[in-house]
């Protein structure tokens, strides 16, 4: 394969990102958000980019895979690929997740790190043939843009913390400012969600739960889809309910709200993908997950139990190829496809893009981005629009998107000069409750 372009170089660039006080289970956002950046070079002189979340054993599992990526030849990404999975046989024996910031989950990121290579090396492929990486997916592209969601969280008041959270721009757009306000309450999420509408047109909207009592948040979706009757409008407790209360929680939202994400989840001796099926049987609602069928043999699982209806595939915890295999299965099998997201910078906005402009069939559900919570401090040159509840794919061969390098050395400084740089969404929360600690089964509020 002597005309294959050669990686040259591969470097791993950990870069950090400010935050509002957000709320979930595990706590309150940190001030910063930390992410890695994979940069590879190649010999015909093309710079390809991934991203992935960030933790200190990614970075590991990184700098150990560096010497299996630099001099391999681009046109046999598939073999790299499969090197690094080779050489991580225990990927395989633990279940992998996202959730950094919940303490009991699994440290282990080898899909993070698999999946920021991989990015950078479609992105690298896409370039040398000329192609958009959904072109280079099995099913190509489908279509030019992604619909996504608006993500709202409870937001605390950040002036409770002697943290560093940045204020809003006042007088400018209403998102940009209010996104750093506190908003506890169902009126002042609507507020949010209506400057969120007015700025990139969503038309659904997803609460990020397990924050307040169930009922609150129960309350907090009957105002916004009192606000926006045409919208489709969810929850995600991230599992906080009980079985018990997720059926009764579900019963008042059922007909109104197209499904509920990880409602419950393991408890008594039954796994969450156990308690899932019973609730779906309870309710007849829909039921997303990120935290149940995150690896072939979890979504296994799930489907044999019938537990779900749309894993939300994140190509971060996937790897884009395998999330686009799930997007095909849940086409062949009557599924809808999603996709999960955390706080991210505008790379991975352009993974997602890409891979939901692939995702083939018209089963789609709105796909997850947190971006909005980030818009302005992207790292390149044009970050891809959300516009009209879309996100649009961006134009180009590879990614569709050029670094701006000044941005990122500027976003490795902030990474380096934090005292603190896995995500620890207790440290926030200690501000509010003395002593707070994680509960998998209680809302954050509620000690
Ligand atoms: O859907 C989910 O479970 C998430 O988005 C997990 C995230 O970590 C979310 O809870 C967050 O960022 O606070
Ligand atoms: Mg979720």
């Amino acid at each position: 394969m002597s005309d294959s372009p050669v990686i040259k170089t591969m470097r791993v660039v950990p870069v950090a990102g400010y935050d509002s006080m957000l709320l979930n289970i595990g706590g309150a956002h940190n001030c910063y958000f930390t992410r890695i950046l994979v940069i590879l070079t190649d010999s015909a002189g093309r710079t390809g980019v991934g991203e992935s979340p960030c933790h200190a054993s990614t970075l590991g599992l990184l700098a150990r895979f560096q010497s299996q990526i630099e001099g391999s030849e681009l046109l046999r990404l598939n073999a790299t690929i499969a090197t690094l999975f080779a050489s991580d046989a225990r990927h395989q024996q633990t279940a992998h997740t996202d959730d950094i910031h919940i303490p009991q989950m699994n440290p282990e990121k080898f899909y993070n790190a698999a999946a920021a290579i991989e990015a950078a090396l479609l992105d690298l492929m896409g370039q040398h043939l000329n192609l958009p990486v959904a072109d280079l997916l099995a099913s190509g592209r489908q279509r030019d843009r992604v619909p996504v969601l608006g993500y709202l969280f409870y937001i605390a008041d950040r002036n409770l913390t002697s943290m560093n959270y940045q204020a809003g721009q006042a007088g400018g757009d209403a998102w940009l400012q209010l996104r750093h306000e506190k908003a506890m309450d169902a009126q002042s999420v609507v507020r949010l969600a209506e400057a969120a509408a007015e700025r990139y047109g969503f038309r659904d909207f997803k609460l990020k739960g397990g924050v307040h009592h169930g009922e609150v948040e129960v309350e907090t979706v009957n105002a916004l889809l009192q606000r926006f009757p045409q919208a489709r409008v969810t929850v995600d407790p991230n599992a906080s309910w009980s079985l018990d209360e997720a059926i009764y929680y579900g019963k008042q939202l059922a007909g109104r709200i197209p499904y509920l994400e990880d409602p419950c989840g393991a408890e008594q001796g039954y796994s969450g993908r156990e308690t899932l099926a019973e609730f779906k049987r309870a309710t007849g609602i829909p039921v997303a997950t990120n935290m149940i069928a995150n690896d072939w043999r979890q979504l296994q699982h799930a489907l044999q139990l019938n537990a779900i209806d749309i894993p939300l595939a994140d190509p971060h915890f996937w790897t884009m190829r395998h999330a686009h295999t799930v997007a095909q299965l849940c086409q062949e099998w009557g599924l809808t496809t999603g996709c999960h997201s955390n706080n991210h910078f505008d790379v991975s906005l352009a993974m997602v893009a890409h891979l939901g402009a692939a995702a083939p069939g018209d089963r789609l559900t709105a796909f997850d981005t947190h971006w909005i919570w980030q818009d302005g401090q992207q790292l390149t040159q044009h970050a891809p629009q959300i516009r009209d509840g879309h996100l649009e794919l961006p134009e180009g061969p590879g990614l569709g998107i050029t670094l701006n390098m000044k941005r990122v050395e500027a976003a490795h400084a902030l990474y380096t000069s934090l005292p603190d740089k896995n995500r620890n969404d207790a440290l926030g929360m200690q501000f509010l409750i003395e002593n707070w600690s994680f509960n998998a089964k209680r809302p954050a509020l509620l000690r």
